[in-house]
C-alpha cells in the first residue's frame, strides 16, 4: 500500500544576507562554497527537498557548516526560511504550507506535533528548573493542567530514558552531558509528538555514553514508532540509527537514498569520502 509521508519539505531555502545581482540573478553558478564571493551572503541550505514516512528515521549526514542544523531549525521554526514549502501529514493542517502559518500556529505544531533535542542542551532545557518541571513546562504547554498526571507522565518517561526517579527534582545542570540528552529526549517526548528532530544529540559525549544515547533512541523508535529527522555530522552515528540518509554539502543535498546503499556504494566524490574515511 501507497504509504503518505508524515511530513514533505519541498525546496527548503535559507540564506543570512540579502544577496545582490551576482548571487541572486544565478546562485548555483557564482557561489563559492556556500557563500557569495561579492556580497557574503551565505546561503546555508539550498533548495533541500525530501519525505519522512511513518515510523522512519532519515539521517542527514555533512560536514561542519554544510547547513544540516539549519535545515532543522527552519523545521522546528527557529529560523525564519527564505523560501520553501512544507507539509505535514495532519488534517488540522491539509493543504497548508506550516511556514506560512502565524507565530501562534507554529507554537500550536511545536507544541503538539514536534519534539526537538538540541546538540547543546542549554537551548532545549532550562538548567536551573528541576527535571520533572522541565517536562511539566513542555506537557504545560501542550495543554494539560493536571499536575498528578503530569508529574505521572514525567516519572513515566525519566524511566524511559533511564534517569533515575529520585533525581527528578534535581535541577539539569547537576547532571551530566548524557543524563542531560536523556532529559532532553523525555522532554521530546512528553507531547507525544509524531515526529523527532535531533541535532547532533551524540557529539561532544564520550564513546559508551554516545552508544548509550544511541540504543536509547533506537529503543523508543522501535517502542513508539516515531519519524525521526537525525542530524549528525558521523557517519558512524548516522549509520547506526538511519533508515534513509541525505548527505549535505555546501548547503545542498548532493545524494539521498538508503543508508546502506550509499554506504555501500557513494555516488558523490564527498560521500565516497565520508564512507572511506570511517572504514
Ligand atoms: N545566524 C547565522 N548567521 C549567519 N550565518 C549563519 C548563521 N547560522 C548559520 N550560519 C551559517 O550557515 C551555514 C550552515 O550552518 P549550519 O550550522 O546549518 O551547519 P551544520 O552543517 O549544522 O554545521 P555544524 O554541525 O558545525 O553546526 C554555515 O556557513 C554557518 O556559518
Amino acid at each position: 500500500m501507497y504509504e503518505q509521508p508524515i511530513i514533505q519539505v519541498k525546496d527548503l531555502n535559507k540564506r543570512f544576507g540579502n544577496g545582490c545581482h551576482h548571487c541572486n540573478d544565478s546562485a548555483e553558478a557564482n557561489l563559492f562554497k556556500n557563500y557569495c564571493p561579492k556580497c557574503r551572503t551565505i546561503y546555508a541550505c539550498r533548495n533541500v527537498s525530501f519525505d519522512v514516512y511513518p515510523g522512519e528515521i532519515l539521517g542527514i549526514v555533512g560536514e561542519s557548516g554544510s547547513g544540516k542544523s539549519t535545515v532543522l531549525q527552519c523545521l522546528y521554526f527557529d529560523q525564519e526560511v527564505t523560501s520553501g514549502d512544507v507539509y505535514l501529514d495532519d488534517p488540522e493542517f491539509e493543504g497548508l504550507n506550516l511556514l506560512t502559518l502565524s507565530s501562534q500556529k507554529k507554537r500550536y505544531v511545536r507544541n503538539h506535533k514536534y519534539g526537538m533535542v538540541y546538540q547543546n542542551p542549554v537551548k532545549g532545557l532550562k538548567m536551573n528548573f528541576s527535571t520533572i518541571g522541565n517536562i511539566a513546562e513542555k506537557l504545560i504547554a501542550a495543554g494539560n493542567r493536571n499536575v498528578n498526571t503530569m508529574q505521572l507522565i514525567g516519572q513515566e518517561l525519566l524511566e524511559t530514558v533511564q534517569i533515575p526517579i529520585f533525581r527528578m527534582k534535581e535541577a539539569p545542570r547537576n547532571f551530566s552531558g548524557g543524563m542531560q540528552q536523556r532529559v532532553q529526549i523525555a522532554k521530546a517526548l512528553s507531547n507525544q509528538p509524531p515526529l523527532l528532530f535531533l541535532d547532533e544529540v551524540t557529539t561532544g559525549l564520550d564513546l559508551s555514553v554516545q552508544a548509550a544515547v544511541i540504543d536509547l533512541i533506537k529503543q523508543i523508535q522501535r517502542e513508539l514508532q516515531i519519524s525521526m529527522v537525525v542530524v549528525s555530522h558521523d557517519l558512524a552515528v548516522i549509520r547506526m540509527l538511519a533508515d534513509r540518509t541525505l548527505v549535505m554539502l555546501n548547503g545542498e543535498v548532493i545524494e539521498q537514498g538508503l543508508t546502506d546503499q550509499i554506504l555501500e556504494d557513494p555516488a558523490h566524490a564527498y560521500s565516497q569520502q565520508l564512507v572511506y574515511s570511517m572504514l
